[in-house]
């Protein structure tokens, strides 16, 4: 996390109040959760860049910052003041927003594009301007290195002149805070990197503060010195050296990579492996685990130790256990805050079962949202995937009376019979972490044993 005061790359970046912040920040579409209690503070200075796959909710976290979106729970504060007791004009003269592409309608010129980023300046939209609006703007279009280009119609130019003209017309609003949304999408590699040199200079000559969704990591590593790893909620916030750590990037994006300096170069690269190197790169999971609540823990700890390579899940974002598997499983399949497994979800739980060795079942609590791990679990030990079932310790007599609906078991009774079931079809009951680890390490070996007759 970014420590009160620090200087960034000879940036002071100031320690009191952040610039802006989420803070506890819920959001979703269509009733369902995408973001869960998000909190993030980004200083006066600072110049951060937002990492995440595909539909990792960037663009939202974006519009939710600039106040396009309100959050369902939660708030936004610019300048330590909840974005919705500003004003929209005040808003847009300190908060502007690059957006990935914008189409406009009629042939507008440059020049009247960027005057249009100065209306939070001009009483109405029709309104005339004064001195400090037009040197506003002809300042933006020099510093995005657009005024030769004044004339032209926007919807004529190249991807990259039309990417500078949303910065000026964003600069022309003198903002101390510029969003950009992907703002090397579409480039050529000059284009892209005209683009970052230009917004490296807005933060460093022009006092700009910068938030940056990107999906360039060789590009992050080099122009952004706090990066932001985003995944539905923050997996990680530092600088580019700890951010762009292989195992974590192969659990969010799910490839594997290198990263490294490469000779001459002062910056990180991220690389595809080299064919022959993968046989270095961790070892496919060979356990399932399916935990939740905190009861998967300990064991995903000892597993870890054990440098045994697991896959977690299902398990809900903002469950303690999903968090914890972020750092220590190979793979986390994730379902959405709260949710119930979802059918794409629990296909990807079944894969999984058919690749490993062994599942391992920890004390989770039941409910109606996880019993369908447990039907998986069941066809898995019924189609002869080893199990280890880790239950609490039940006090000497209970040991046959699991026809008792488990106190965890708020589904009626449903979940304590597929527990039944999966004793029936083999699974082997143990009731400490230790017991667990001894049981998995002999079925592992067991397991390679077998491969290799
Ligand atoms: N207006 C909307 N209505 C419903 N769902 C939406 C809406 N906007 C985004 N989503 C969904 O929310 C999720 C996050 O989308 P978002 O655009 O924030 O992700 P992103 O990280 O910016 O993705 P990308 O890198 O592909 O641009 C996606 O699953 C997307 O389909």
């Amino acid at each position: 996390m970014v420590a009160e005061t620090e200087t960034r790359q000879g940036l002071d970046v100031a320690s009191s109040v952040p610039l802006l912040q989420a803070r506890d920040v819920t959001f979703g579409y269509n009733r369902q959760e995408l973001l869960h209690e998000v909190s993030l503070a980004i200083q006066t200075g600072e110049m951060v860049g937002l990492l995440g796959p595909n539909g990792s909710g960037k663009t939202t976290l974006l519009r939710l910052l600039s106040g396009i979106f309100q959050p369902w729970k939660g708030q936004i504060l610019l300048e330590g003041r909840e974005l919705r007791q500003w004003g929209r004009r005040d808003v847009a003269q300190r908060i502007a927003v690059v957006p990935q592409e914008l189409h406009m309608p009629f042939a507008f010129t440059v020049k009247h594009m960027v005057e249009m980023g100065r209306t939070p300046f001009i009483r109405s939209f029709f309104g005339s301007q004064g001195s400090r609006d037009r040197e506003a703007v002809q300042e933006a279009m020099a510093i995005a290195g657009v005024a030769d280009l004044a004339e032209r119609i926007f919807n004529e130019l190249s991807g990259g002149e039309r990417q500078r003209v949303l910065v000026a017309m964003a600069l022309a609003q003198e903002p101390s805070v510029l969003l950009l949304d992907e703002p090397t999408a579409h480039l050529d590699i000059k284009y892209q990197i005209e683009t970052l040199e230009l917004v490296r200079r807005l933060n460093r000559e022009h006092k700009v503060t910068v938030l940056a969704a990107l999906h360039d990591l060789n590009l992050a590593a080099r122009y952004f010195p706090r990066l932001i790893l985003f995944q539905r909620g923050i997996v990680a916030d530092s600088n580019p050296a700890e951010v762009l750590d292989p195992a974590l990037l192969r659990r969010v994006y799910g490839v594997d990579v290198q990263v490294g300096i490469m000779r001459g170069s002062a910056h990180l690269s991220v690389l595809p492996p080299v064919l022959e190197e993968k046989r270095g790169l961790p070892e496919r999971p060979v356990v399932h685990v399916i935990a939740g609540g905190g009861s998967g823990e300990v064991m995903m700890r000892a597993l870890a130790d054990a440098h045994i390579p697991f896959v977690a899940g299902a398990l809900n974002i903002g469950d303690s256990d999903h968090t914890l598997a972020l750092h220590l499983a190979t793979e986390v399949i994730t379902e959405q805050p709260y949710a119930p497994i979802s059918s794409a979800v629990l296909d990807q739980v079944r894969a999984s079962l058919r690749s490993v060795a062994l599942l391992i079942l920890c004390p989770v609590p039941i409910g109606a949202g996880n019993l369908a791990l447990l039907r998986e679990a069941l066809f898995a030990a019924q189609r002869g995937l080893s199990v280890i079932m880790l239950e609490e310790q039940v006090s000497e007599g209970q040991e046959e009376s699991l026809e008792a609906i488990l106190p965890r078991d708020y589904t009626e009774g449903k979940g304590t019979r597929l527990l039944m079931l999966l004793r029936q079809a083999g699974a082997t009951v143990v009731t400490s972490v230790s017991e667990a680890l001894e049981c998995a390490k002999k079925q592992l070996a067991d397991e390679t044993f077998l491969s290799l007759q």
